[in-house]
């Protein structure tokens, strides 16, 4: 047995400790239930390989909000900011392959014009997209982190993907994309203030 499964909102309040040695041994396995032989010469550092591969993959379970929005500065603006386009790598949970498209996310400072950098906001969509996810859960626990940490008057994140899992295997339908859409407190509240983020995002 490996450590118990984390609770919710235990997820990210210690770094991630993989167990290299662990999926070394369940990759090798792999290869051989598939017919494989692991010990040829291309194979025969897969396993390793794709340990270090899952640390990266997976290092948000190690992370919370707070690792990446650490920067908050007084600006004396108050009005909608908004990142679009950040390229967003994910891993579906229920196949384990690839899902990655684009993430938007706008917010409004609250009166305080408390507002953080830019990058943070991509740094933010990582922490959660660095996880085996579904990209509805995703969506939501990027506006409630933001929410959360800068206490703004409003979030919005939007996010459209490819899901390998349709395209490469499955359905089969390469091209389609997911659109997941999270709004809290004025995007939420004013249909104006959300049509005028919607129409920059989708612009
Ligand atoms: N809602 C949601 N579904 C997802 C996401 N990623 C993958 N899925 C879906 O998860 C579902 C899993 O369905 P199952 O029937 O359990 O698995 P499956 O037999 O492999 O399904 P197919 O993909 O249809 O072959 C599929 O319909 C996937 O398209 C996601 O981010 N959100
Ligand atoms: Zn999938």
């Amino acid at each position: 047995m490996g450590r118990e499964p984390l609770e919710d909102d235990e997820i990210g309040r210690e770094p991630l400790q993989v167990d290299h040695a662990r999926i070394e041994k369940a990759v090798r396995e792999i290869l051989i239930a598939i017919g494989e032989d692991p010990d040829r010469d291309g194979l025969q550092d897969t396993p390793a390989r794709v340990a270090r591969a899952y640390s990266e993959q997976f290092a948000g379970l190690g992370q919370v909000p707070e690792d990446v929005l650490t920067k908050v500065f007084d600006v004396d603006h108050d009005e909608m900011i908004l990142v679009r386009d950040i390229e967003v790598y994910s891993t579906c949970e229920h196949h384990l392959v690839p899902f990655h498209g684009l993430a938007h996310v706008g917010y409004i400072p609250n009166d305080k014009g408390q507002v953080t950098g830019l990058s943070k906001l991509a740094r933010l969509v990582d922490v959660y997209a660095r996880r085996p996810q579904v990209q509805e859960r995703m969506t939501s626990q990027i506006a409630d982190a933001l929410m959360r940490v800068l206490e703004p008057r409003g979030v919005i994140v939007v996010i459209e993907c490819e899901h390998l899992c349709m395209t490469m295997r499955g359905v089969r339908k390469p091209g389609a994309k997911t659109t997941t859409s999270a709004v809290r407190g004025m995007f939420r509240d004013s249909d104006k203030t959300r049509a005028e983020a919607m129409a920059l995002i989708l612009r």
